[in-house]
């Protein structure tokens, strides 16, 4: 299924035409590696999805992931210039982000946070795209800085599909999904109670805490495990955006996108209205200084060619240190997507006496364990 890239350009779906060049990032389903197209002598980016890693779970959200990145076409998303099969593997063929993600730029130039001028151009573009899959009746359900993408012209892109659900499945509109994805620090409240089913006011939501990772280099509650993720959000009051350092317009826009009910969150139509927004800048004054300061997000452990592109002030070992830290922090985080039952199971050999997390929650609200479980979704 060869298609017209956004420059015009055709790929084919011959892998003999790419050359994969270094790893640069590595997700709970795949591998992306730096390539060149042949024919045209592009750079590109191709993202390698095992297929017999698999299950048939995993191979329906490979099949959701392609099919968006296909027929998306908007600036700020970025679209699949075609895939094939090779092998074994899925190879997705798309534009090549040279900056690497907003939480790789933070890992490596700025781990307490970025600063607002660099916040406010990035979340402007990011809505822009959800405004974009909301009016076409999708909800992206991952937003976090690990799937926004920056290039070094300063273009800002929002990636990954894998678990994007369209809301007109069935040839009906279904306004509400009742699936349970998504990673518990981003994820909305009403996500997590399976039962009440959610809609794209989901990604409001995650938008708000992607702000306040961005803002701190960490999203909130990021040091819990799952668990106490979910029942924190459930019980606590919605986290603030509290520093000094900020302007009191990108506190209230973060407030209004955490507001538990989703009635009462603004459509990312509305958001973008925000006087926020208003301030953004242009790319060439926002992000320069950002762009300037970033080592490229290569692979320097497993590829010598890599290797070689290292600046001169990071060492392989420092350069090892950080990708062994980055790995741990986006295991942590990407692969609760797919440990629910895992948490089911977690919950259902917790007792009121012998686990703090229960105890704490008890005390907060929660009167049994019965009535704790109850948040755990019944689906995923
Ligand atoms: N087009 C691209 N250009 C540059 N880097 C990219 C591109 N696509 C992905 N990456 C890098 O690869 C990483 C993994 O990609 P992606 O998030 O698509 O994989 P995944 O397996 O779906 O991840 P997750 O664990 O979030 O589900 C990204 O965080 C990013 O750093």
């Amino acid at each position: 299924m060869s298609k017209m890239g956004e420059s015009q350009r055709i790929y084919s779906a011959n892998p003999a035409d790419y050359k994969l060049l270094e790893e640069i990032g590595n997700g709970a389903s795949a591998t992306v590696y730096r390539a060149i197209y042949l024919p045209l002598d592009d750079v590109l980016a191709v993202k390698c999805l095992d297929l017999d890693r698999c299950n048939n779970g995993d191979l329906e959200s490979v099949r959701r992931e392609t099919q968006t990145m296909g027929w998306v076409d908007h600036p700020n998303l970025v679209r699949a210039y075609c895939s094939f099969v090779v092998d074994r593997n899925l190879w997705v063929v798309m534009p090549f982000m040279s900056a690497g993600s907003c939480f790789h730029a933070m890992k490596s130039a700025h781990p307490n946070g970025l600063e607002e001028i660099e916040i406010c151009f990035i979340l402007k573009e990011t809505l822009t795209a959800l405004d974009y899959l909301h009016r076409q009746g999708h909800i992206h359900r991952d937003v976090k800085a690990g799937n926004i993408l920056l290039d070094n012209n300063g273009a800002v892109k929002l990636s990954d599909f894998g678990v994007s659900a369209c809301m007109f499945d069935s040839g009906d509109r279904q306004r509400c999904r009742n699936t349970f994805t998504g990673t518990p620090c981003w994820m909305a409240p009403e996500v997590m109670q399976a039962e009440t089913g959610y809609d794209s006011k989901a990604d409001i939501w995650s938008f708000g805490i992607t702000a306040l990772e961005l803002a701190h280099g960490h999203p909130p509650l990021s040091q819990y495990p799952p668990l106490k993720v979910l029942l924190m959000t459930l019980q606590n009051a919605p986290p603030r955006l509290g520093d000094k350092k900020f302007s009191k317009s990108f506190k209230d826009m973060i407030a209004m996108c955490l507001v538990k009910d989703p009635k009462k969150r603004p459509t990312a139509e509305k958001l973008l209205k925000h006087s926020f927004f208003k301030h953004a800048k242009p790319p060439e004054l926002s992000l320069k200084k950002l762009l300037s300061e970033l080592r490229p997000p290569l692979n320097p452990v497993k590829d010598e060619s890599a290797q070689q592109q290292l600046p001169s002030n990071m060492t392989p070992s420092s350069a090892e240190q950080e990708e062994r830290s980055t790995s741990v922090y986006q295991k942590g985080i990407s692969a609760w997507n797919f440990d629910i039952e895992e948490l089911k199971s977690q919950a259902s050999t917790l007792r009121l006496d012998d686990d703090e997390t229960v105890e704490s929650n008890c005390r907060d609200g929660f009167t049994t364990v019965e009535q704790f479980k109850q948040v755990l979704p019944m689906k995923c």
